[in-house]
């Protein structure tokens, strides 16, 4: 008894999911052949939902196109079918290429939109299909559709009823194991972080693009997939099946039975299946009644119908204690701090916005091991700098170097492959993953075989189980080891500032900007993080670091630049710049001195 109510008590269940559908299927007042008919419906929504989970709840990307996606694969199943006698064995997998061909056409200029415009692209693409549908009347059957479209057949075998139900639901639970396998690997942890703080992407190294593509591809095919059995299903399709209301109910699944979720999209299925001809009785209040259901479902489960159990979870049993286990600290193969070469140059770079001159025509030169102060009053354009070195701000002119290759313009993904890593003014992190995966994610990078890998479930496990290994000897590094299983949020900020330094270390960089890394520390760990830049240092890594606090970097620095209204006015050793009147006049122009602030 105990271990059945641990069991319950550890998570929210496939099968008491399943048990519980089937049960109110049953139970409802139907003939046997239509509760199947039914249940294979939920199958297929959850499908349909299961794939959109990949690009709403994955990726966090606000697509209005898995509808369409799903009204493709049913007319391509059903044009297979009826013009050239396709099984199943053929109309399935067309289904698949077709809706992926169309994503893949749309996706490039789509994905580049920001939310809304992507949302109304999305939505477009729909309205277009919609469209060609009802008007492309010798192809389609316009609004009238077409009929008589076969049962889903595979190798000779008729599936009906039972067996179609049964096969319907085996293809579900096949896109829900990849769905699970994904949201426990190492690209499951990128999705998170991209889908919450698309800066914190960027500095782990997560190619955003990419994940983004690759969703919104796996979201397609799904509803292709998804469509296609409908079609087989009903036996007919009409120009409904590209109708809003399909994208609707893909949002009601998802939102209300749990984002991001394999279980929230099964659970969201039967909802939208079953809940409106539970309320049959009502008869012309039915629709009234399921709104007024779904309505009620937001407000009580903010974070959907597998979010709310979870909290009820966790006030009956108390939170699930954390399983994850701190892995054994090992030293990584090679240094994860090793660099070879010189390492960054700035050739006469300019950047402007609008009428305000951030940086004009800097030059300068870092290192291999150096540690490179950049100082400035407010506005000089010091984090102007940092922006444009590691790619998230373009320079107007000029030409931005790095060890010996030219990166000028090259996107802050490529930089960071290239070697670059940084950490920001005011900290992103993810707040409530813990300070172990905030790190691991970095490790992103390295990860052979990619989505398909862990698509496959190739090793997924043990690479996040490598990655959180190496994040551990990172932590350890900066005095962070003990903290590894809290959730980075609860943090105190001085910590969470070593917390970013250790996921760019773990990019394995041979060049890290650092953005005011002092900015809130106390003296003893201001301390302490110059103790550990100074290792850092010995082993190869290049440094910029821009800070305020002068008595911090004027004591950590090699050679220190100071900027004034984006000009370089002065470079130089520690002691030059102290003495340097043009340094002085920089900062009494600003009405302030250069406080030894620390000392
Ligand atoms: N995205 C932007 N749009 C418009 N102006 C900007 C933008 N980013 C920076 N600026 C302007 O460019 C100039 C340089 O800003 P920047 O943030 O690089 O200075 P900073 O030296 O880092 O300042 P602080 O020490 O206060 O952080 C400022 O005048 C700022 O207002």
């Amino acid at each position: 008894m105990t271990r059945a109510i641990l069991w319950f008590a550890g998570g929210i269940r496939l099968p008491l999911i399943f048990a519980a559908g089937a049960l109110v299927a049953f139970m409802l007042p139907l003939e046997g052949p239509y509760a199947i008919r039914l249940l294979t419906q939920v199958a297929i929504y959850a499908l349909l939902g299961i794939g959109y989970q990949f690009v709403f709840g994955l990726a966090g990307a606000f697509s209005l196109a898995q509808g369409a996606f799903f009204g493709v694969g049913a007319y391509v199943a059903a044009l297979a079918t009826l013009q050239w006698d396709w099984t199943g064995s053929f109309t399935l997998p067309a289904a698949v290429l077709v809706a992926l061909a169309l994503a893949t056409v749309v996706a490039v200029p789509v994905l580049r939109l920001s939310t809304h415009y992507f949302a109304l692209a999305t939505l477009g693409i729909a309205q277009v299909l919609l469209v060609l549908a009802i008007g492309w009347i010798d192809l389609t059957g316009g609004s009238n559709g077409l009929a008589g479209i076969r049962p889903l057949s595979f190798a000779g075998a008729q599936l009906e009823g039972w067996s179609a139900m049964v096969a319907v639901w085996c293809i579900a639970a096949l896109a829900g194991l990849a769905l699970y396998q994904i949201r426990r690997s190492l690209i499951g942890l990128a999705f998170n972080v991209l889908r919450t703080d698309p800066y914190a992407a960027v500095a782990a190294g997560v190619r955003s693009e990419r994940l983004r593509f690759w969703a919104f591809l796996a979201s397609a095919g799904l509803a292709g997939l998804a469509g296609a059995l409908q079609v087989h299903t009903i036996g007919v399709v009409s120009p409904e099946v590209l109708d809003f209301d399909i994208m609707v109910r893909c949002l009601v699944i998802c939102v209300v039975g749990g984002v991001a979720r394999t279980s929230g999209a099964i659970i969201g299925a039967f909802l939208v299946v079953l809940a409106p001809e539970l309320f049959q009785v009502l008869e012309g209040y039915r629709l009234l009644a399921f709104g007024a259901l779904l309505l009620l479902a937001i407000l009580f489960f903010p974070e959907g119908i597998v979010g709310g159990l979870e909290a009820l979870r966790a006030r009956w049993f108390g939170r699930p204690r954390f399983t994850q286990k701190l892995p054994t600290l090992r030293a990584p193969g090679r240094s994860l701090l090793a660099t070879t070469r010189p390492v960054l140059g700035l050739e006469r770079v300019s950047k402007n916005f609008g009428g305000v001159v951030a940086m004009e025509s800097v030059t300068l030169k870092v290192g291999r091991g150096e540690i490179f102060g950049l100082i400035g009053p407010n506005g000089s354009g010091k984090s102007t700098l940092v922006d444009v070195v590691t790619g998230l701000t373009p320079a107007d002119e000029g030409r931005v170097i790095v060890s010996g290759e030219d990166m000028t313009g090259r996107s802050a993904t490529r930089l960071a492959q290239r070697g670059v890593a940084r950490t920001f003014q005011t900290v992103h992190l993810h707040p409530q993953l813990t300070v172990l995966d905030n790190v691991a994610v970095a490790r992103i990078g390295d990860l052979p075989g990619g989505l398909l890998g862990t698509l496959l479930a190739i090793g997924a496990e043990g690479r996040l189980r490598r990655a959180r290994a190496e994040a551990v000897a990172i932590l350890d590094a900066l005095g962070l080891g003990g903290d590894a299983l809290r959730p980075a949020g609860s943090l105190p900020p001085g910590a969470q500032r070593r917390l970013e330094l250790a996921r760019a270390l773990a990019r394995n960089p041979e060049l890290i900007l650092l953005d005011e890394p002092a900015a809130g520390l106390s003296e003893p760990e201001q301390a302490y993080l110059a103790e550990r830049l100074r290792v850092f240092k010995t082993r190869g890594l290049a440094m910029v670091i821009v800070d305020h606090n002068l008595g911090f970097l004027l004591g950590l620095a090699d050679r220190v630049a100071c900027l004034d209204q984006g000009r370089l006015v002065s470079i130089g050793t520690p002691d030059q710049i102290r003495r340097d009147p043009a340094v002085i006049a920089a900062y009494i122009g600003r009405s302030a001195q250069p406080q030894e602030a620390g000392r």
